[in-house]
């Protein structure tokens, strides 16, 4: 799977002049795979109408998401007993994980990569469980030859722990892996691990804001990511 980039942006990566054999594609999971934004919403507002607390809206969501539930209660639940309060989380949100749907184009593209023998893996800050539990809902758990969490790891994002790890288990060199996530945390993991990466504006940030981290490539559709693997 030898490919030299070009001067279109739907082959940039790091450098216009950079040769890379890409084998492995590492994905973030919400925001990016998945828009998981209502029902991580409706259990935080599970939780909040215990505390007798007002719901909160999807914007107010949008920016809690990304650094794992422990964040996510922090921000939405101030001065919660996470104790108490993260075992909550989890029985909700696996009971309603179901409605949770993959983005436009995702699964065909995943599906289109694994088919031209792409190696495929998730690096996500949500808990363990609840991912697989999500990939076993919308039957793409056999596609993922790896999924981490941050239970698998020491530091979560935006520590490079989870690329690293899910990199030495497929046994390639940094060049030969892409991370595609849809925040700047995102590209700060991939950055620290030492790989190219493309994002999406499918979840918490917008193309201004991934703009400013700058990624090596910001994607419009799921899709352009079949342009950096021939068919086979
Ligand atoms: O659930 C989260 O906090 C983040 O999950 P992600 O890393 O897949 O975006």
């Amino acid at each position: 799977m030898e490919l030299s980039t070009t001067n279109s942006s739907k082959q940039r990566l790091r450098s216009d002049s950079e040769s890379l054999s890409l084998t492995s594609f590492l994905f973030d999971l919400d925001g990016t795979l998945v828009d998981s934004y209502g029902t991580i919403q409706s259990s935080v507002n599970y939780l909040r109408r215990g505390h007798g607390l007002p719901p909160l809206d999807l914007p107010t969501i949008h920016k809690a998401v990304g650094r794992g539930v422990g964040w996510l209660l922090e921000q939405t639940l101030p001065g919660c007993d996470p104790e108490v309060e993260t075992p909550l989380y989890h029985r909700h949100h696996k009971a309603i994980i179901g409605r949770t749907k993959t983005l436009p184009g995702v699964r065909r593209t995943i599906k289109s990569l694994y088919r031209r023998g792409c190696r495929l893996g998730i690096c996500s800050n949500k808990p363990l469980a609840l991912t697989q539990v999500l990939l076993a809902e919308l039957k793409l758990e056999p596609l993922f030859e790896i999924v981490l969490g941050p239970e698998s790891v020491t530091q979560r994002k935006p520590a490079p722990d989870m690329i690293e790890v899910a990199q030495s288990r497929f046994g390639v060199d940094s060049d030969q892996v892409l991370y595609v996530g849809d925040m700047t945390i995102d590209i700060e993991t991939a950055r620290a691990a030492g790989v190219p990466v493309w994002v999406i504006p499918t979840g918490s940030h917008d193309v201004e804001r991934l703009r400013e981290a700058k990624p090596d490539h910001i994607m419009t559709q799921f899709n352009e990511l079949l342009s950096l693997v021939p068919r086979r």
